[in-house]
């Protein structure tokens, strides 16, 4: 038998988007948050980043068919200037939203989820000093994010 991905476990696309959007709310109305993100929701915001999660956690590579992959993803952060704490509260708003939506609380789940989430906002606050975003440049793939340690970039 294959071995569900991370995408399939969590519920696919619907339970991405409504993680998405249920993380992007905290995103405007955080303190810390909001402060980098601002107040005023970006229309396409959530439905973007379920677009990388769902390529990320092994579905359709849709984030690399419809928005520029990997490299768009870093020129996002470009100029952002992410300061630690708010770093850490994405990954705190992230795991609140999981358990809002009712995403599953299986420990090796969240233990991944968590280990993607430190992870990949310590990239973004890295390439967020980087004013300009065509310096930022990456023929690099979207990661894939698995069960394992060794199914995963870091
Ligand atoms: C795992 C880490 C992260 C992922 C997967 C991620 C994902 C994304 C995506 C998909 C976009 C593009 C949205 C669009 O196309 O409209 C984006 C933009 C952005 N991200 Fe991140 N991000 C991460 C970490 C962070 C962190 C830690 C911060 C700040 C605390 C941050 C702040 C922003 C801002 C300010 C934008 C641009 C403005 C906007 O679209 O609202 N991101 N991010």
């Amino acid at each position: 038998m294959t071995e569900q991905t991370i995408y399939e476990f969590i519920g696919g696309r619907d339970k991405l988007a409504e993680l998405a959007e249920a993380h992007y709310r905290r995103c405007t109305t955080d303190p810390e948050l909001s402060k980098v993100f601002g107040t005023t929701p970006r229309p396409q915001h959530a439905a973007h980043l379920a677009d990388w999660l769902t390529e990320v956690f092994g579905g359709p590579e849709v984030y690399t068919e419809k928005h520029g992959g990997h490299q768009a993803l870093l020129r996002h952060h470009a100029g952002k200037h992410i300061p630690e704490e708010a770093r850490a509260a994405f990954v705190t708003a992230f795991i609140a939203a999981a358990d809002e939506v009712g995403v599953s609380d299986d420990p090796h789940l969240r233990k991944r989820l968590v280990a993607y989430l430190e992870w990949g906002t310590a990239i973004a606050k890295d390439v967020s000093n980087v004013d300009d975003p065509e310096v930022l440049v990456s023929d690099q793939p979207v990661p894939k994010w698995g069960w394992r340690d060794e199914e995963s970039p870091a």
